[in-house]
């Protein structure tokens, strides 16, 4: 991807939060008809060859009453039927295999269907634009990602099935018991007209209640991850009951509108039955009558009424199908909407329409992209990149900034150079925009006005995945993730050599604790590194970040955790690593502002002054004070 096309990929503001749907109606339901036959669409040869199974098989069921009838004419007329007996057994079991194989490629396709949603959307969250993901509930995501696509899995393919074949079986099975006869038919279609008038005014409810039932399940996902993100703070102050709180009225909303769409499906369900029913009495009535008269023979009553005991289930069926379109419509709205969010690669769409047509598998992925880089393609060659690279000079030329449209600005024309290689310090008081310039530098956010510039080249021109691979960034919070403690330091893709693993563990002391530990690199940091100390969590950052062999290191030090010893050392790796790459630190400790080659002063969103420590001690007064108060003594 060229440095442009990643500009274009990415939109200039913070997108408007779009993961809470929309109130649906009938415009919804028709977006969600439509995103339901494109999450179907890359399946049809399947989803097809299923249906047409299926039909074969009801057709083969259609002819059964005939053929049944024949056996009854041919032996009331005292004639031998052991051909029609034979033909009618083979209609039987050969529509039961085809009903059979047809249900088997349905559900196929279903699990095709649900995967491919799955990846997509996976693919999707994890390119996501910081901004738009700050907008968004992560256990909504999480919600759409496992429950929605859940929902799709158990609807969607089933349900046209069960459409399609429904109306096309009805169809013929109408066209058949009018060829019996046409009065009984006209009877029959009397009664039933009225489940379809029933069911054109559930089924929108159905939709709408499913919809209601998964923003709610969203709602139990969000709530759960604010309570267990913060896991050890809701129990420190006893607020279990308060979460909890939210997390049963999100259940009870479940439940309620779950019932709600039970509710009407029952409704359709009975109507159905109760139709089904009536004209079975009204058929025999009128149908006896018709014989007692002589209009029709009592074969041609029976058959018709095997064709309504065909028809029975199949009107059932259609007026599930119907339901269960709007269930799955309901989650292939959510699912769109998923996919409406800005992502930041223009690749990244391209990669995803992609895996829609593969199955599981890095090798089909990559035939899936013509041989193409994959993501994972793309790490190993980003890894192989990292060698030898020469550091990065870094300026901001009148740089301004807010968070939000409309939001207070966070950088007023920010300007400062910072040349290649060497140690500079951001200092100032909280809030002045520090740990902005870092995500500026990374391109978690686009400056309002102004350039950014890394290695003297706009970072907008700059294609983001080599912009990031460039970059070895450890933030305040330092997030370790659940895993071992290898796939930690190994993130970035890059896979070091055993020397140089030894010399980063060594230089961040972490080799202490891997000696420690009986499992050495494979040892479990738990979930968010809770098994970790504050400071080990710090290092295992920091190796982190070595590891990739940075042009430019960002390093957001933290205001506390590491004690004097893994300090003073840690001092010592940033000095080194400032010989040859160029290293910014927002310093929170005087030792790390003393030995800073360079001291960029910031006081609300503006650069106040750049300087050395004892130039800046003479002549800045904030920086005298913060020396003096704020900046802790390592
Ligand atoms: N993601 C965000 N969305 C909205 N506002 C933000 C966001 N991140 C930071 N801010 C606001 O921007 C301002 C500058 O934040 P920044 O993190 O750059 O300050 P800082 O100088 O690094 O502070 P500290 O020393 O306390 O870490 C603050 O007022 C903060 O509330």
């Amino acid at each position: 991807m060229t440095g442009a096309s990643a500009v274009e990929a990415t939109g200039d503001g913070p997108a408007a939060p779009k993961a809470h749907p929309a109130p649906g109606g009938t415009g919804a339901a028709r977006s969600g008809h439509r995103a339901l036959v494109g999450h179907l669409r890359p399946q049809r040869a399947r989803i097809t060859a299923g249906l047409v199974a299926g039909l074969v098989g009801s057709v083969l069921g259609l002819a059964q009453p005939l053929a049944a009838k024949r056996v009854m004419d041919d032996m009331g007329q005292g004639q031998p039927a052991a051909g029609p007996v034979v033909v009618l057994s083979l209609l039987v079991v050969a529509g039961a295999l085809l009903a059979g194989l047809g249900h088997y490629l349905l559900q196929c396709s279903a699990e095709s269907v649900v995967c491919a949603a799955r990846r997509r959307l996976v693919d999707r969250i994890l390119r996501l634009r910081v901004p738009v993901v700050e907008d968004t509930e992560p256990g909504d995501l999480i919600a759409r990602v496992t429950s929605d696509t859940t929902l799709l899995r158990q609807t969607a393919p089933q349900a046209v099935s069960a459409a399609v074949t429904g109306t096309l079986v009805t169809v013929a099975t109408v066209v058949l018991m009018g060829l019996l006869d046409a009065v009984l038919l006209c009877v029959t279609l009397a009664v039933v007209a009225f489940v379809g008038v029933v069911v054109a005014l559930v089924a929108p409810r159905i939709g709408r209640a499913t919809r209601r039932t998964q923003e709610a399940v969203g709602r139990i996902g969000v709530a759960l991850e604010r309570a267990l993100g913060a896991f050890r703070t809701v129990k420190a102050f006893g607020a279990e009951h308060r979460e909890a709180e939210a997390l049963h009225r999100a259940a009870e909303e479940a439940r309620r509108t779950g019932v709600h769409a039970a509710g009407w499906e029952a409704v359709s369900a009975t109507a159905s039955a109760v139709v089904v029913q009536v004209s079975f009495l009204v058929v025999l009535g009128v149908g006896g009558a018709r014989v007692a008269s002589g209009a029709i023979g009592v074969s041609t009553l029976v058959a018709f009424l095997l064709y309504l005991f065909a028809l029975a289930p199949r009107i059932g069926q259609l007026v599930e199908g119907v339901g269960q379109l709007q269930v799955g419509s309901a989650a292939a709205v959510r699912i769109e909407q998923v996919e409406e969010l800005d992502v930041e690669y223009a690749e990244h769409v391209e990669h995803t329409k992609n895996a829609e047509h593969t199955e599981q598998g890095g090798g089909a992925e990559r035939a899936a992209h013509g041989g193409r880089r994959t993501p994972t393609t793309r790490r190993a060659a980003r890894g192989g990149e990292t060698a030898g690279r020469a550091p990065l000079d870094v300026a901001f030329h009148r740089v301004s900034f807010a968070y939000r449209p409309g939001a207070p600005r966070v950088h007023h024309e920010v300007s400062f150079t910072l040349p290649a290689r060497g140690l500079t310090a951001f200092v100032g008081p909280s809030g002045a925009g520090k740990t902005t310039v870092f995500s500026l530098v990374e391109r978690f956010y686009d400056p309002d006005s102004g350039r950014v510039l890394l290695g003297g080249k706009d970072v907008r021109q700059w294609p983001l995945d080599r912009l990031r691979a460039s970059i070895g960034y450890v933030e305040q919070d330092v997030p370790v993730l659940a895993g071992t403690l290898r796939d930690n330091l190994t993130l970035g893709g890059a896979v070091p050599s055993g020397e140089e693993l030894a010399r980063v563990l060594r230089l961040t002391r972490l080799d202490e604790v891997i000696d420690r530990s009986p499992r050495g690199l494979d040892t479990d940091v738990g979930h968010r590194g809770g098994r970790l100390s504050g400071g080990e969590r710090q290092r295992v950052a920091i190796a982190r970040a070595l590891l990739r062999r940075p042009m430019l290191l960002l390093l957001d030090e933290a205001t506390s955790q590491l004690d004097a010893v893994n300090e003073a050392a840690l001092r010592d790796t940033i000095t080194e690593t400032a010989r040859d790459t160029t290293v910014l630190v927002v310093a929170h400790r005087l030792s790390t502002v003393t030995t800073a080659d360079r001291i960029v002063v910031m006081e609300a969103g503006r650069v106040r002054a750049v300087g050395t420590h004892t130039d800046l001690m003479a002549r800045d007064a904030l920086y005298g004070e913060l020396a003096s108060t704020q900046l802790l003594d390592g």
